[in-house]
């Protein structure tokens, strides 16, 4: 297995390097370094994506990606065009990396940099410093809940920070018990170096809000960074996607304002086959199902994976897209029949489009999109009562049908609501205001239903003009 073989090796050559350079030689080198920088006040503020460029000439996955990079160089347009921090490979082997690379480049950058390499053995914590590191990579698949401490303590006495690394939910458990701050979630399995990218998705509620996430690997484009951004973590580590691009600042842009400034899409109140297959498409962020009987939408919770089966593009997803997050649409139902459709029709997200109190929400075991039906600027003190139980806010038009009217949104109170919080509007979203819509309130995202119908039903030529529409605007 690869990781055996890897470790095997590094700690042959770490035996050789401890005969030439005694432990006490290392540690009087490392207190001579000026103090760490630290890597956990690079992820502020943590609302926002920050991202962790990686200097990295090859790869065990992937081979030889750029052998002939400078490393320096790279680091200096790493910094120069927003990354939070630089990740440096030092591990000589598999990944071509260098002691040398991560001194110079600590030298000629003002922002963290992270010893990223297989780390098992105190004396690479010491030597990390002595190298001039602010952080270090820990992997938690190398190292036994003993030793995950033991490094942590290591290095938190030497002042760096610690990014743990996690490929499952349990590693991740391991992690958040061990006490790590910074906790990285890595789509690609280590043994046999397949991406899931979904697996962020399934961590990211086992950490709780006081430790910062990173996500590594496999992030390319903005839709990559966009789905990132719904999973609420505070950084990526990109390596690959940078290191062989022709343009690294348009990289770095493109990836940045994904996670940013793209605004995310949910179309809303799927029935049918086609409808997901037009959605999927057309890149839609989220699928929206809806659970309250009175509407011409309403599905069966038990007839949500059968459509999703039933979709040709859900299943067989166009090459480099992925699966939208699904999302459940109830009206004033009980928390327990909530959670139990949720887990049934396979949800992702929970949307809560009654007078569900705060209170409510905190039962509900997904992440919670609270409904809010605001009237006036009085209104909008109620953003604060959700602020912390809510995953997101939504506005949508008071009506007396709940919901799926298609009656426009007061865009002026929306706006003021948009700068307190991270909004998605809804209420009369159509292709031709949705443009208009977006200048006009900067939501975080927008969800339509009714905008994308002929005659009550869902027409795939509105869905792709709809979410065109929205793309065309970040371009
Ligand atoms: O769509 C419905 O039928 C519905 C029923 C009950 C509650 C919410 C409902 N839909 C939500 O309404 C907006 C879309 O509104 P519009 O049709 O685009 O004006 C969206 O949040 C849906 O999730």
């Amino acid at each position: 297995m690869f990781l055996d073989k890897i470790v095997a090796q590094t700690l042959k050559t770490l035996e050789q390097r401890k005969q030439e350079y005694p432990l006490g030689t290392i540690k009087r080198l490392a207190s001579e370094q000026t103090p760490p920088r630290d890597l956990l006040r690079a992820f502020e503020p943590r609302t926002q994506v920050h991202l962790i460029a990686e200097v990295k000439r090859a790869s065990p996955s992937k081979g030889m990606l750029a052998p002939h990079i400078d490393p320096v160089a790279l680091a200096r347009t790493y910094e120069a065009n927003g990354a939070a921090a630089i990740s440096v490979l030092t591990e000589p082997d598999f990944f071509l990396g260098s002691p040398a690379y991560l001194t110079a480049i600590k030298q000629a950058v003002n922002i963290p940099v992270l010893r990223k390499d297989f780390i098992v053995d105190e004396y690479q914590v010491h030597e990390a410093r002595a190298w001039g590191a602010d952080a270090i990579l820990l992997i938690c698949a190398i190292l036994d809940d003993n030793q995950l401490y033991h490094l942590l303590q290591t290095a938190h006495e030497l002042g760096m920070r610690c990014l743990v690394e996690t490929h499952s939910r349990e590693e991740a458990q391991r992690a958040v018990a061990a006490g790590a701050m910074i906790i990285g979630v890595n789509s690609r399995d280590l043994v046999t170096f397949e991406m899931n990218p979904y697996l962020i998705r399934d961590i990211r509620r086992l950490i709780p809000s006081n430790r910062v996430v990173i996500a590594e690997s496999g992030i390319h484009t903005t839709a990559d960074t966009r789905r990132l951004a719904r999973y609420d973590v505070q950084a990526m580590l990109v390596g690959e996607s940078l290191v062989v691009s022709d343009d690294v600042p348009a990289q770095m842009h493109m990836l940045l304002s994904g996670a940013r400034q793209s605004t995310q899409v949910k179309i809303c109140g799927l029935s049918r086959p086609a409808d997901i297959d037009a959605a999927v498409e057309a890149g839609a962020d989220m699928l929206g199902f809806i659970f309250h009987e009175p509407s011409h939408r309403y599905v069966k919770p038990e007839q949500v994976q059968g459509l999703l089966a039933a979709s040709e593009l859900y299943q067989h997803l166009p090459k480099g897209q992925t699966r939208p997050d699904l999302v459940g649409v109830f009206v004033n139902k009980d928390a327990a029949f909530i959670n139990e459709t949720a887990e049934q029709a396979g949800l992702h997200f929970v949307q809560l489009h009654g007078t569900e109190t705060p209170e409510f929400c905190q039962q509900i075991q997904k992440p919670v999109l609270k409904a809010l039906h605001l009237r006036e600027s009085a209104d909008l003190v109620r953003l604060r009562d959700y602020q912390d139980v809510a995953w997101r806010l939504l506005l949508d038009t008071p009506t007396p049908e709940w919901g799926g009217t298609g009656v426009t949104h007061d865009w002026e109170l929306a706006r003021t609501a948009a700068q307190m919080e991270r909004i998605i509007l809804a209420g009369g979203l159509t292709v031709d205001n949705v443009a208009q819509a977006i200048n006009s309130v900067q939501p975080w995202g927008v969800d339509v239903s009714s905008g994308v119908e002929t005659q009550k039903q869902k027409d795939p030529a509105k869905i792709r003009a709809f979410i065109e529409q929205v793309r065309a605007r970040e371009n």
